[in-house]
C-alpha cells in the first residue's frame, strides 16, 4: 500500500502552505498538474526549486486518460503527489484518479491549498452564503458557442444568487474577462433573456495572489472597454439583489 497525495499549492508562493510543502518534500514522486490553472510565480521550475525534487509536468491526457503510469508507481510501493495550483479538489477533475488510486488499495489524502474560489469571494466582500453553481465559458469550439454559462447565470438570477464565472485555460491560450464578455453578451444578443446587461455589475480579479492583483466591480458595459492586465482573470456576476452590506462591501474594492 502506497500513499497519493493531491496536494494544492494555493494560487502563488506566498500562499503555499507549510502543510503543502512539507508533503511535496516527503514524496517520491510529484507531478504537477499543468492545465487546470495558472500561477504568477509557481511553476515546474520553481516547484524543482522549492522541493528540491524533480517534477513531472502532468497534462490532461497524463492524468485523465494515463492513470495506469501512476497506479504502476503506487503498486511498486512508492508515494506520489499531485500537486495542483490552488486547491486540488476545486473547479478540477482529479476526483476519478483519487477513487481509482484508493480502490487498488492505496491510501488518498487531500492537502487542500487557498483557491482562486475562496480568494474571490473574500476579495470581492459578497455573501458567501448567496454562491449559486459555477460555470466556466469555454472557447468556441469550430465556431459554436457553449450557451451553458448563460443558463446558469439566468438561473442563479432567478434565485437571487451570485455566479462565479471560470475562464477557459486551454495549451492554445488563456481566456481574458473582456473576451468572457463578449461572449455572454453575444449569448444574450443570440438569446435574449436579459441575462447579461450593459448596466448590470460584475466584479473581475486579475491575477489573484500575485503582486499586481486587481479585484474591481464595475458595469458590463465598462468591462467590455477595459484593458486588463495578463491573465488568469476570473468574473463574478452578482445577484441583481445585493444586500445593503454587499452594496457596501463593493465600494470598499480597490
Ligand atoms: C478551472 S479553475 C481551477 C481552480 C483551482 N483548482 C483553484 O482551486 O484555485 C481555473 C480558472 O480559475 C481562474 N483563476 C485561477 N487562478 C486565478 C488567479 N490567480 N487570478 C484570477 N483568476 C484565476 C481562471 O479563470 C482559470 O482559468
Amino acid at each position: 500500500m502506497a500513499d497519493i497525495y493531491f496536494v494544492g499549492l494555493g494560487l502563488s508562493k506566498r500562499f503555499l502552505t507549510n502543510a503543502s510543502l512539507e508533503v511535496l518534500k516527503g514524496s517520491d514522486v510529484i507531478y504537477a498538474d499543468i492545465y487546470t490553472s495558472i500561477s504568477c510565480d509557481i511553476n515546474e521550475k520553481t516547484l524543482r526549486e522549492i522541493t528540491g525534487k524533480e517534477i513531472i509536468p502532468a497534462t490532461r491526457e497524463v492524468l485523465e486518460t494515463k492513470e495506469k503510469e501512476i497506479y504502476k508507481l503506487l503498486d511498486s510501493g512508492k508515494n506520489v503527489a499531485i500537486a495542483v495550483v490552488g486547491d486540488p479538489m476545486i473547479a478540477t477533475t482529479h476526483v476519478s484518479l483519487a477513487t481509482g488510486a484508493r480502490a487498488r488499495g492505496h491510501r488518498v489524502s487531500v492537502i487542500p491549498g487557498v483557491s482562486v474560489h475562496c480568494y474571490m469571494i473574500s476579495r470581492s466582500m459578497l455573501s458567501s452564503y448567496k454562491f449559486g453553481k459555477s460555470v466556466t465559458v469555454t472557447f468556441p469550439v469550430l465556431d459554436k458557442l457553449d450557451y451553458t454559462p448563460y443558463r446558469v447565470i439566468k438561473t442563479n438570477r432567478e434565485l437571487g444568487l451570485h455566479t462565479m464565472v471560470y475562464l477557459d485555460l486551454k495549451e492554445t491560450g488563456i481566456m481574458t474577462a473582456d473576451l468572457a464578455l463578449n461572449y455572454l453578451k453575444k449569448m444574450e444578443s443570440d438569446i435574449g433573456d436579459k441575462v447579461i446587461l450593459d448596466d448590470d455589475l460584475v466584479v473581475i480579479g486579475e491575477r489573484l495572489g500575485c503582486a499586481d492583483e486587481r479585484v474591481r466591480a464595475m458595469k458590463v458595459v465598462d468591462a467590455l472597454n477595459q484593458k486588463f492586465g495578463a491573465p488568469p482573470h476570473i468574473i463574478i456576476v452578482p445577484s441583481r439583489n445585493l444586500y445593503e452590506m454587499e452594496v457596501e462591501g463593493l465600494k470598499c474594492l480597490s
